[in-house]
């Protein structure tokens, strides 16, 4: 079994440092937040006319350059975009690293697909929270936390290991648990859970389940009811009690129906499709397609953006949410 690393088995080495976090978007807010609270110095690295700046400054933080910030810093964290990292790291990033840094990826992307390289000199770590970076935030302020990976890709001073751990304690994974991978396990593997699962296999899997029953004449509401918004009450069972939760808590009807009719939707052809999926991501064909989009100014992706925000499901599902959301009063309350 994996070692999983909770707070007492970890030191407190990254309090002594000055952390540049580097973005202030899902993941920068809520990673130079949790350090703040955790008692460490940090400094937001943005660009000058980034919406964010002031937000930032008005939850409390100081802000400066992205140059400044990593001059500055012993450690860095990268919580660009990835699709900007490159560019950011050779304009603004590289020139201002020095030996015995440490600097940190959420993501391995840009390491493991060669697009950043990092001088021998300066240590490279990787601290990849396993969810969304606001739901990062509000488990920290729980006072609970959320699982991460971590992986050390050079250890030129002899202290990357420790102070990348202490980093994903500060950020409250210790409270979870954080495991060790490489950069490469940690990039594939995300790829893979966002593209064929959580995100890409999900949305597919909730749109078709729409769909089929629009098509066969049942109320769109109803549908949308049935197919995406009671999966979240479904998922909490899940995630609170594994599988037999979730099992416990339904109808023996429905648990009957999950054992005969789930591995007939998700059958061979759909795990094929997903070893398909897994070998693009290997072979850096996913990653080279994302690269050239990027190059050629997003395109398919931004047409992509634009014609699911049209679709059927989205438009019954925000006329149902702002029904429910006129439903209650200032303080949350039913009226
Ligand atoms: N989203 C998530 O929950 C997760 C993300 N990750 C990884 O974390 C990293 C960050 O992703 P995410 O938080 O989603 O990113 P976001 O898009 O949410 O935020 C990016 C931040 O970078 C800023 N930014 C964009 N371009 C520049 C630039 N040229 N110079 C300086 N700052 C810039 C943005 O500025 P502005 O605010 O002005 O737009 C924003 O503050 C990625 O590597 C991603 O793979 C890992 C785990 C989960
Ligand atoms: C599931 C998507 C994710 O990998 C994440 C929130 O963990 C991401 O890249 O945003
Ligand atoms: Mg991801
Ligand atoms: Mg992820």
């Amino acid at each position: 079994m994996a070692r999983v690393y909770r707070e007492g088995d970890i030191g407190n080495e990254i309090a002594d440092r000055k952390i540049a976090v580097l973005g202030y978007g899902s993941q920068g807010h809520a990673h130079a937040l949790n350090l703040r609270d955790s008692g460490c110095e940090v400094v937001v690295g943005l660009y000058k006319e980034s919406p964010s700046w002031s937000k930032a400054e008005r939850d409390g933080l100081a802000v400066t350059e992205t140059p400044e910030a990593v001059r500055w810093a012993d450690v860095v964290m990268m919580l660009l975009p990835d699709e900007a990292q490159p560019a950011v790291f050779r304009s603004e990033v590289e020139g201002n690293l020095s030996e015995g840094m440490l600097l940190l990826f959420a993501h391995g992307f840009n390491i493991h697909f060669n697009q950043i390289r990092v001088p021998p000199e300066v240590d490279l770590g990787l601290v990849a929270p396993k969810g969304p970076g606001h739901v990062l935030r509000r488990l920290y302020v729980e006072g609970r936390g959320m699982p991460a990976l971590f992986a050390v890709g050079n250890d030129a001073s002899g202290r990357a290991r420790d102070l990348t751990l202490s980093y994903a304690r500060a950020i409250g994974c210790g409270r979870a648990g954080i495991i060790e991978t490489t950069f490469g396990e940690e990039t594939e593997t995300d790829l893979f859970g966002e593209q064929a699962v959580l995100c890409g296999g999900l949305t597919a899997l909730l749109t078709a389940g729409f769909e089929t029953l629009v098509e066969a004449g049942y109320q769109p509401e109803l549908a949308y009811y049935e197919c995406v918004n009671e999966l979240k009450l479904i998922v909490d069972l899940i995630y609170e009690g594994g599988l037999a939760e979730m099992r416990y808590s339904i109808s023996n009807t429905a648990e009957y129906g999950d054992y005969v009719s789930g591995p007939r939707v998700i059958d061979e052809h759909v795990k094929e499709n997903m070893r398909r999926i897994l070998a693009e991501i290997q072979s850096g064909q996913f990653a080279k397609e994302w690269v050239l989009e990027n190059q050629a100014g997003r395109p398919n992706f931004l047409a992509r953006r634009r014609r699911e925000a049209e679709s059927r499901v989205e438009k019954v599902g925000a006329e149902l949410r702002s029904l429910a959301a006129e439903g209650v009063g200032a303080k949350g309350e039913e009226r």
